[in-house]
């Protein structure tokens, strides 16, 4: 049972300009999208720079301001709702940010950090919380003196688990990561990327995972939706799009995954060129004539392809 549907939702931006300042333009970021989302499910967003991944992601948590359209949360309206600080939506949906860095007040102690949703949220005594926050740090795996310390006495990767810490401190539901490891060196990504998945299973956590990485989101996703113009042009299961690609935009991002062998990438270069004779060619099969990219259709109980009927 999905516990968060999403309706048609729409999040577009007034461009100001000229002498008067008036709109003279809107950037549909968010053109319309729909999905639901089930407990313990990962779900992965992929998209060019600039797709409206991010500003979906915000929407979702209450950081942008929804158009129109819904957000249904355990079966409650909370679209564009004022939440409350202290809100159960608040508490169950968070979200983990690219840069760990600039997400952790440079100022404070890491256990004043983890502790301020702790506060926020949960009733605890000095002692629970301090029990609370040893526990966190040794789910993430920092050792229980780290909470003395300062954001810049650690690394990326630290960093990015300190954040994790604060963002299950108050055992939410879901966790909305955005590029979670983009800016980590690779050796390090994998190692975020396994732990985060650990803990999914441990606390039977949902995730979206924002990505512009297809190789990062095969890893940890169950179920991918991708984007294009603010738009989904593809939604499945990791084996629908992976193994069953249909619309041509999801084959052109397949197609530039790099290959690490040379007879690899030789390949992968020659079905680059096939993809992209065929992108032009059939279009108009996925795209309107002002290049907007059509409603899904299904094309099967779990597949979702933005087409012309077929
Ligand atoms: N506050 C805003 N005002 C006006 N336009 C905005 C605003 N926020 C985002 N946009 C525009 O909306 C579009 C979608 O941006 P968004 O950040 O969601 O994309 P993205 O897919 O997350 O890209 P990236 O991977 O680079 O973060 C972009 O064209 C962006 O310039």
């Amino acid at each position: 049972m999905s516990f968060m549907r999403i309706n048609n939702l729409k999040v577009h931006f007034p461009v100001r300009g000229g002498f008067y300042n008036t709109i003279i333009d809107t950037v549909y970021a968010v053109d319309g999208v729909s999905m639901e989302l089930e407990r313990g499910k990962a779900y992965g967003l992929v998209g060019e720079s600039g797709c409206g991944k991010s500003t979906l992601g915000k929407a979702i948590i209450g950081l942008e301001k929804i158009t129109s359209g819904s957000i249904y949360y355990k079966g409650k309206n909370i679209t564009n709702k004022r939440r409350d600080r202290k809100s159960i939506y608040n508490r169950d949906i968070q979200m983990i940010f690219q840069d760990s860095h600039s997400s952790l007040n440079p100022r404070k102690r890491i256990q004043d950090i983890i502790a301020e949703p702790i506060r926020n949220f949960l009733n605890l005594t000095p002692k629970e919380e301090n029990r609370k926050i040893s526990e966190l740090l040794e789910i993430v795996g920092m050792p229980e003196d780290a909470r003395f310390k300062y954001p810049h006495e650690f690394s990326g990767g630290q960093k990015q688990r300190i954040g994790i810490a604060r963002s299950i401190a108050t055992n939410p539901k879901l966790i909305i990561a955005d590029e979670p490891v983009s800016a980590l060196d690779l050796s390090v990504q994998a190692q975020v990327l396994n732990f985060m998945k650990d803990i999914q299973d441990e606390f039977h956590l949902s995730y979206l995972f924002i990505s512009h990485d297809l190789g990062v989101v095969k890893h940890m996703c169950d179920h991918i939706s991708i984007m294009y113009k603010g738009r989904f042009v593809e939604t499945g299961t990791k084996y629908d799009i992976y193994n069953n690609p249909q619309h041509i935009y999801t084959k052109r991002l397949l197609s530039a995954i790099p290959k690490v062998t040379p007879i690899g990438r030789e390949k992968r270069k020659r079905e680059r060129i096939k993809v992209e004779q065929y992108y032009q060619k059939e279009y108009k099969k996925y795209f309107d004539e002002h290049g907007r990219v059509l409603d899904l259709v299904p094309i099967s109980r779990t597949h979702f392809v933005a087409t012309t009927s077929r």
